[in-house]
């Protein structure tokens, strides 16, 4: 693992620039984080404030880093071994490269729902249940049931699949695979989710779907959204984060982005100029 970090400052974390501060007490906060792979500078500088129980979007053409920001949030680019990470990230005021902070714990707190559908190859009960029991969260097997048919309900999910809970989940549709995969996030009780281009591999009614869903869920969740589709960013999320070559740009509420961006490559990407 070549995974790096800088020791977190002490004890108090200025805040960002008056541009990036959200208006609701931030839940994760991103100060000078930049990522290597090798020597490709992949992510220059990151300083940003995720509010909580909101929904951010990370736009962007291809290639500016959002994916790396994102993955930098649950440590997942700790599985790359070119992959360096330096700068402070906090959650709730906890340094998440702290050597001391156990990564498993953190995956539980900040579940991720990929691009693709990655369903186990397993029961729809059982993809499910899988996280609640390794982490322990239920006593008995009522309690595990009442956790899989409560997450089913909260993914949207339940009434369409409640009488075959016994069937492979990769026997679904794509849309309802990915609602599986949120199904499985929430089920650990995740404070976070992120979300890495949840609907690119669905069709039009299973993302409006998904989007309802995240409707559905953002007052109870943090959830951070990587998409393509600026009408998606403009209709499921509350904040935006522009990132372009590596930096972040201009963050700010949905609507000031997308009417009235302080920064010229954002009035650029999002009337179509570039991306
Ligand atoms: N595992 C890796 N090894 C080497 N370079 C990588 C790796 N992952 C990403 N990169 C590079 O880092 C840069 C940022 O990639 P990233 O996937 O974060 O961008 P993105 O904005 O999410 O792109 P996209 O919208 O196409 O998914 C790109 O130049 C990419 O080629």
């Amino acid at each position: 693992m070549e995974t790096t970090t800088a020791v977190a400052p002490k004890p108090v974390v200025a805040p960002p620039p008056v541009a990036t501060q959200p208006d609701a007490a931030p839940k994760i906060i991103a100060r000078d984080v930049n990522v290597h792979y090798g020597d490709k500078h992949a992510l220059k500088n990151v300083t940003l404030d995720i509010p909580e129980k909101a929904v951010m979007a990370f736009i962007g053409p291809s290639g500016c880093g959002k994916s790396t920001f994102l993955r930098c949030i649950n440590r997942m680019n700790d599985t790359v071994a070119s992959a360096k990470v330096s700068g402070l990230i906090q959650i709730d005021d906890q340094d998440i490269y702290d050597p001391s902070l156990d990564v498993v714990q953190l995956r539980a707190r900040v579940g991720m729902v990929f691009q693709k559908p990655n369903p186990f190859p397993k029961s729809i009960y059982e993809n499910v249940a899988y996280g609640p029991r390794i982490h322990g969260l239920s006593r008995n097997k009522a309690e595990l049931d009442q956790i899989v048919e409560d997450s089913l309900k909260k993914a949207s999910l339940w009434n369409e699949v409640k009488d075959r809970l016994n069937d492979t989940g990769t026997g679904l549709s794509g849309g309802q695979q990915q609602r599986l995969c949120i199904a499985r996030a929430i089920a650990v009780s995740p404070e976070i989710i992120l979300m890495d281009e949840p609907c690119s591999a669905l069709d039009p009614i299973a993302t409006a779907r998904v989007e309802e869903l995240i409707e559905e869920i953002r007052r109870n969740y943090t959830i951070v959204i990587v998409t393509h589709s600026m009408q998606q960013a403009a209709r499921v999320s509350q904040r935006v984060a522009f990132f372009h070559l590596g930096v972040l740009v201009e963050t700010g509420r949905t609507e000031q982005i997308f009417q009235s961006p302080h920064d010229k490559r954002t009035q650029d990407y999002i009337t179509g100029r570039f991306g």
